[in-house]
């Protein structure tokens, strides 16, 4: 259970009190999560009629510089009619509060739940879903570089080693030095640019059947190639579990979907291959990271390094999927 931090009632409670949100009912941990510790709040909302908020306790790789952008950004797209969730700002306008070292967010609560087996339906909301919030922060002012491109990856290869990557799988070292300098050398640089969300995996996506109600948990948001964001999306979305098994009709949905909204261009249908690799890469890198690095009674389960070097390796031998 991802909830790493402890905060009493009392301490919940006066912590509510700094809102415009009526008074604190309950308060509930959530398990899901690996980065953050998140509670779900009930509240006598401003009016009595009960209102429900997520609370956010950052907990390790944010840093507290990046929160402005991170928290004003769902402003702007929510206010733009993107399905995210609004920052509640503090009576005194703040977007987050800080308690320590750690820093604390109120978030508009979202309904909707986190498929695990997509249907060509939601492939296609989601496709469309992504490319409106790429052309809605088209006039964000906000700029953030991204932190995990392709030389945070070689760092977070390097890091675990060849030894320890063979003691992953004994094919994952090689594949690795065979596909980063390839992948490396072929990345597309021109392409158009927005802010991308980066990691729209199924389980940041809130859905109720074919519908997107919520795009959560921004916080790899940076502004790069909007291209590149499809291509994560489609890793996220085009497999199962394992990396074992592509779905070409779950691809062509999520891709007929985002060009629902806004069509790519003949140069980043033809990045996509390349891209694609790059974000097998990219999830390969930090699941290799934490695979080695995550002790063995920690509270998070580890996610496979292998699903995501299978899609590497699918992408490199099919790059007709994005023709
Ligand atoms: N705005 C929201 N509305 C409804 N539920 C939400 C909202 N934000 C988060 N949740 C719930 O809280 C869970 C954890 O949130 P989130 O994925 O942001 O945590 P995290 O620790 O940042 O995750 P990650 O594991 O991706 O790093 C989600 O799976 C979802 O169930
Ligand atoms: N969505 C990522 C975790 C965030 O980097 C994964 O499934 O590996």
């Amino acid at each position: 259970m991802a909830v790493y931090t402890q905060i009493g009632a009392e301490e919940m409670a006066a912590l509510v009190n700094e809102f415009d949100v009526g008074e604190l009912v309950s308060a509930k941990g959530i398990a899901e999560g690996v980065s953050n510790s998140n509670w779900l709040l009930e509240t006598t909302g401003r009016d009595g009629s009960g209102a429900r908020f997520i609370l956010t306790m950052y907990e390790f790789r944010i840093e507290l510089e990046d929160l402005p952008y991170f928290l004003s950004l769902l402003d702007h797209l929510a206010a733009k009619g993107c399905p995210v969730p609004r920052t509640i700002h503090d009576r005194e306008g703040a977007l987050f509060r800080r308690r320590g070292e750690k820093a604390l967010a109120l978030i508009e609560f979202l309904p909707g739940v986190s498929v695990s087996e997509p249907t060509v339906g939601q492939a296609r909301a989601v496709g469309a879903a992504l490319a409106q919030m790429h052309a809605a922060s088209a006039d964000f002012a906000g700029s953030r570089a991204n932190g995990m491109g392709l030389a945070e990856w070689q760092r977070l290869f390097d890091e675990c080693g060849p030894d320890s990557l063979a003691s992953i799988d004994p094919e994952l070292a090689g594949l690795v030095a065979e596909q980063m300098p390839k992948i490396a050398a072929g990345w597309p640089k021109g392409l158009p640019r927005a802010v991308i969300h980066a990691d729209l995996f199924p389980d940041n996506v809130l859905m109720l059947g074919d519908r997107v109600t919520g795009l959560i948990d921004f916080y790899f948001a940076c502004n790069d190639l909007m291209a590149y964001d499809v291509a994560v999306t489609h890793a996220a979305w085009c497999f199962d579990a394992t990396g074992r098994n592509f779905s070409a009709e779950l691809s062509q949905a999520l891709l007929e979907g985002y060009e629902s909204v806004r069509p790519l261009s003949a140069e980043e249908r033809a990045a996509l291959p390349l891209l694609a690799q790059g974000a097998a890469m990219r999830f390969t890198s930090s699941r290799a990271y934490d695979w080695l690095n995550t002790p063995a009674d920690a509270l998070v389960v580890r996610k496979d390094p292998m699903a995501f070097a299978r899609r590497l390796q699918f992408y490199a031998a099919n790059p007709e999927v994005f023709a």
